[in-house]
């Protein structure tokens, strides 16, 4: 039986559900002859880990009880029964998971998956990697920081999946990487790449207020952590940033033309969540609504947009044909439409839900996966 070590760094919403995705995965991929075996989890606080990072595993009863456990906003420093486990702080936590790196990295091999929404981990990563190790991301900020970082993660491509940051389970990245390795040239990538901001701006075209649909789109888990990281248009920056590196470019996010759905003075420098939750929202409605009416009188509709062709990257409102494929995505749908020297009159076009936990954890699952030629 192959058998994949893997430490998570992050369970909040997409985490727990990938701990959850791989215990009743348990029986699928005995039948494929493999095993994964979580060794170490952690959240912003403490790190959980394995006495014996070779022979043992946490348990199936412990990682679902750290899911109930994060899913009830509770820290995993409160987790009173871990067996044979030890908890270390956030001050030992890098030295402890850059100790378990060289154990494994070059011998049995490890997998770190990163689903925090922090660029603090970014540092720990570009080190795992130089020991060897793979890496999964669902968080966009590793590979969007400086360029010199960049280099360093996807040095060993083999090593690194990051299939989840674009288009959440959506076979984006995947289907750019064959199109470029068959010596293909991609001229243009066109897209809706926020599942917030396209349910954003579907429900409020069904005439719902700005404020209530943001505020649903949180408790569907299709917001980041902070929603004004999606309305800023930060968000999808980042991801058109991943794409356009994909394609080559040595630019960095300064490179991107960005708008944002609210102004300065509501950023999170100045304001906080809360108070932006309660008053900042409410606030935006009125224009917003004005927009969506002045658009539909147009006969069109907003969609936020992401650009990348020539040597230009911008992301942006844009008021599209109801009828065009981006004008006719409804919900938390993402459409990408990629033009290449085989796809030049026609496009490739990959759409289907661009958000959500369920539908994160599995894209982040079969990047595990992906790599199980590389265990023994
Ligand atoms: N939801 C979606 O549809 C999609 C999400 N993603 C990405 O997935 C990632 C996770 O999103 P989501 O689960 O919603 O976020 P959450 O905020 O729910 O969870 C983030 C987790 O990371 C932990 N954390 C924060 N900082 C650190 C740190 N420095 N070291 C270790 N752990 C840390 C948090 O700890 P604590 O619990 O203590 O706060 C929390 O457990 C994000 O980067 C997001 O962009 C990508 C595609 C789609
Ligand atoms: N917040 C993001 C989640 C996926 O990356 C989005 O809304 O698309």
């Amino acid at each position: 039986m192959k058998s994949i070590p893997v430490v998570l760094l992050g369970c909040g919403g997409v985490g727990t559900q990938l701990l959850q995705h791989i215990v009743s995965c348990r029986s699928l991929h005995a039948k494929q002859g493999l095993v994964l075996r979580v060794v170490g989890v952690c959240d912003s606080k403490s790190l959980i880990l394995v006495s014996d990072v070779f022979t043992k595993d946490l348990d199936d009863s412990l990682l679902l009880e750290i899911c109930r456990l994060k899913n009830s906003s509770s820290s995993l420093a409160t987790l009173t029964s871990f067996g044979e486990c030890k908890v270390f702080t956030n001050l030992e936590l890098k030295r402890k998971v850059l100790d378990i790196a060289a154990l494994l990295g070059k011998s049995i091999g490890l997998t770190f998956v990163d689903c925090t929404a922090s660029s603090e981990t970014v540092g720990v990563l570009c080190r795992v990697v130089e020991l060897g190790c793979c890496v999964v991301l669902a968080n966009k900020k590793p590979l969007t920081s400086d360029m010199d970082d960049y280099e360093k993660l996807v040095l060993h491509p083999r090593h690194i999946r990051h299939e989840s940051t674009v288009g959440a389970g959506l076979p984006v990245i995947t289907s750019i990487n064959r199109l470029l390795a068959s010596g293909d040239t991609i001229a243009r990538i066109i897209g809706s790449l926020s599942g917030t901001l396209g349910y954003v701006m579907s429900e409020v075209e069904d005439g719902k207020p700005f404020s209530e649909v943001v505020k649903a789109a949180k408790g569907l888990g299709y917001t980041e952590p902070d929603p004004r990281d999606d309305l800023s248009g930060m968000d999808v920056a980042r991801k058109a940033l991943i794409l356009a590196r994909l394609l080559g470019w040595r630019i960095n996010m300064d490179n991107i033309k960005v708008e944002s759905l609210y102004p300065q003075e509501m950023g999170p420098n100045t304001m906080s969540l809360d108070d932006f939750m309660a008053s900042g929202l409410p606030s935006l409605d009125k224009d917003i609504e004005e927009k969506t009416k002045v658009a539909s009188i147009n006969g069109n509709v907003l969609r936020y947009v992401c650009m990348i062709e020539g040597s230009s990257c911008l992301v942006g409102i844009k008021e599209l044909p109801k009828d065009s494929p981006l004008g006719r995505l409804r919900g938390s749908d993402n459409v990408v439409e990629i033009y290449s020297r085989c796809y030049s009159e026609l496009p490739l076009v990959i759409q289907g839900a661009g958000a959500g936990n369920d539908t994160t954890a599995a894209g982040v699952l079969a990047d595990i996966l992906d790599f199980q030629d590389l265990f023994p």
